[in-house]
């Protein structure tokens, strides 16, 4: 039988490599930055602009009203982000926005497909590093087409974790992300990182350079493409509860195995985050 999402797949390849020097042409000039739910949440012209790129690109070739498109800056603008059983492009166009307007050198273009609620595949373009992570449902996971593996390790005394702090400086909030991580530091873990984008985070575990990222208050965009590079590099994906993985709940524990995200969500602090798909939105 042919095989319908293969075409997607490379064209998502193409197009985010194409907004990834789109970025990383913009990072030459001055870069304008306006804010968003914070003063510290900030967005960029690059943002909106590569964020159009993309969709407009995927709807020319892919056509408007078969696909819907979930992106990050459209759904600041109050677009739907209700995900439905119709083939959807879930897109972060500039991951990392806060790296990018400091130029801290990560910052990554997240493309992820879904057809009936089910992530088919993902593709993520370090563009400052130009590395380009991919990975389809079932095909394994690669970074610049070399296969990727999650590690090995179980002995969470000999892990790296990451983690984030967010955008919300609510000050509850800000004590409980710092209380887990003294937690998880203190077990000991080898080290505690943070590459301040989820998508990179999400390859870093893919590759085995850690074993597992968490973050509460990460958006389904954030982490769409990086849940499939994870999963077909060997790792799980959890809920912060230790129930599945729901990609619109806005919490997450990607792991090399669950005896390590395990280890991790007894220490981790849970704080309330509103989900993505929540009732305010309008359908696609
Ligand atoms: N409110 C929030 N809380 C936590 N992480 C957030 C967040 N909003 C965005 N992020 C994402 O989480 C990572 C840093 O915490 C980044 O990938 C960032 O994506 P962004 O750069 O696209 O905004
Ligand atoms: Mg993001």
């Amino acid at each position: 039988m042919e095989d319908p999402w293969q075409k997607p797949y490379d064209f998502a390849v193409s197009v985010a490599r194409k907004a990834g020097a789109e970025i990383r042409k913009a990072g030459e000039s001055e870069i304008k930055v306006c804010t968003k739910s914070s003063t510290v949440d900030l967005v960029t012209k690059t943002d909106e602009r590569v964020e159009k790129i993309i969709i407009g690109s995927l709807k020319e070739e892919f056509g408007e009203g078969t696909h819907c498109f979930i992106g990050e800056e459209s759904v600041a603008k109050g677009e739907s982000c209700i995900l439905t059983d119709k083939p959807t492009w879930i897109i972060d166009p500039v991951d990392g926005t806060t790296n990018f307007v400091h130029g801290f050198p990560f910052v990554a273009v997240s493309i992820a497909f879904a057809v009936n609620k089910q992530l088919e595949f993902g593709v993520i373009y370090s563009c400052l590093e130009d590395k380009m992570y991919k990975a389809r449902r079932g095909k394994g996971a690669f970074c610049d087409d070399e296969p990727i593996q999650v590690s090995d390790v179980k002995d969470i005394n000999k892990s790296i974790i990451i983690s984030e702090h967010g955008t919300d400086r609510t000050p509850e909030k800000v004590k409980k992300i710092f209380s887990t991580m003294q937690k998880i530091l203190c077990i000991p873990v080898h080290g505690l990182r943070g590459s301040g984008t989820a998508a990179t985070n999400m390859c870093l575990v893919a590759t085995g350079a850690v074993e597992a990222f968490f973050e509460i208050g990460i958006h389904c965009w954030d982490i769409a493409a990086g849940a499939v590079i994870v999963q077909e590099a060997g790792g799980i994906l959890l809920d912060v509860d230790g129930g599945p993985f729901d990609l619109m709940s806005r919490r997450m524990v990607s792991a090399n195995n669950d005896v390590i995200a395990k280890r991790i969500i007894k220490e981790i602090e849970i704080f309330p985050a509103e989900r993505d798909d929540a009732p305010v939105q309008k359908k696609c």
